[in-house]
């Protein structure tokens, strides 16, 4: 078996003059949930449309399972499960026909149709909705629907482009639930996400994407730790957030912060002093300092 389950080497991908993928470099060890963080339009999908053989790249390489994304695309093909925002679900058709007709589809027959069918439903908990159709499920069932689908037959890799957007929290956690299970039966899960919280709950290994290139990566408390020392809130009396400031953690820095935010705010604001959460790590590693400062200037004035 080769080293890793996912291997990206210099990947470059431009639309036009539009370069979205700059030199990624990436490893995915076999078994462990990888997120990728990034802003709007900073290419998450389009290297997961690379990852999974949709769209060729201009240069470098990309490897699943040890095959070339490129040169074997039918053997990448056979090692992983797709699950987008719009999966391939018949809305007028029931979970059970959904699922069933899918087997029929992937090759399965009749009896062993019958039996993953039964398998899926009881995994993603649709057993109670199984007879009704698609289109009367809530976002959540839809989503269990979808991954249920693409995992009809079982692969080494599971792609998971947002897996949760638009979910409330109970649906999401239930989604969440059903990843990890997913990765404790041996599965390598890639996954793009908007919610941090989401990355921090779920992965191994997190990378931050911005500007075509991977700014960040590591373990959620490794990015945390990048981020610094503490962070000093400023909370008015009627309990809103005024200001939340990233310091060193160091004596001068903390002093220079309050002496700079004094200056602006009542007498009476409360100030909280926290860890870096990975809302910090994202606000940090996809902001220029400019922009930073621009913010605490504005807070200022
Ligand atoms: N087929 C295409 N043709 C031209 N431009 C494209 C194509 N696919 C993506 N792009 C552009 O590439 C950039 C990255 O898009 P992509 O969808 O990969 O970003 P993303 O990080 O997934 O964003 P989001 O979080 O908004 O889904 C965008 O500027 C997008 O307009």
């Amino acid at each position: 078996m080769c080293a890793y389950a996912i291997e990206v080497a210099g990947l470059r991908k431009s639309f036009g003059q539009n370069a979205v993928l700059k030199g990624l470099d990436l490893t995915v060890p076999h078994g462990t949930i990888f997120a990728l963080l990034g802003p709007n339009g900073a290419g998450k999908t389009t290297l997961i449309h690379i990852l999974s053989t949709l769209t060729a790249p201009d240069e470098g390489s990309a490897r699943i399972a040890g095959y070339d994304v490129v040169r074997q695309k039918k053997e990448v093909k056979q090692s992983i499960s797709l699950t987008g925002q719009f999966a391939a679900v018949d809305e007028v058709l029931t979970s059970e026909e959904n699922l069933r007709m899918m087997c029929r589809l992937s090759g399965l027959s009749s009896a062993e149709s019958r039996e993953r069918t039964k398998e899926l439903l009881r995994q993603f908990d649709l057993e109670s909705v199984s007879n009704k159709r698609a289109k009367t499920y809530s976002g959540g069932m839809r989503r269990r629907l979808d991954l249920a689908v693409s995992l009809i037959v079982s692969r080494p890799v599971l792609f998971l482009d947002e897996p949760t957007t638009g979910l409330d929290t109970v649906s999401r956690r239930a989604l969440w639930d059903i990843i990890l299970r997913l990765k404790e039966q041996g599965m390598t899960i890639f996954l793009t996400t908007q919610y941090l919280e989401e990355a921090d709950e779920l992965a191994d290994t997190i990378a931050v994407i911005n500007g075509g290139r991977i700014v960040a990566s590591g373990t959620a408390e490794e990015l945390k730790s990048r981020v610094g020392g503490d962070v000093i809130e400023f909370w008015n009396n009627r309990d809103e957030l005024l200001a939340s400031i990233p310091t060193s953690g160091g004596m001068a820095d903390v002093r220079q912060t309050l002496n700079d935010m004094m200056l602006s705010l009542p007498a009476d604001t409360r100030i909280h002093i926290r860890k870096p959460s990975m809302d910090d790590v994202f606000v940090a590693l996809t902001t220029s300092a400019a922009d930073t400062s621009a913010k605490k200037e504005a807070v200022l004035s």
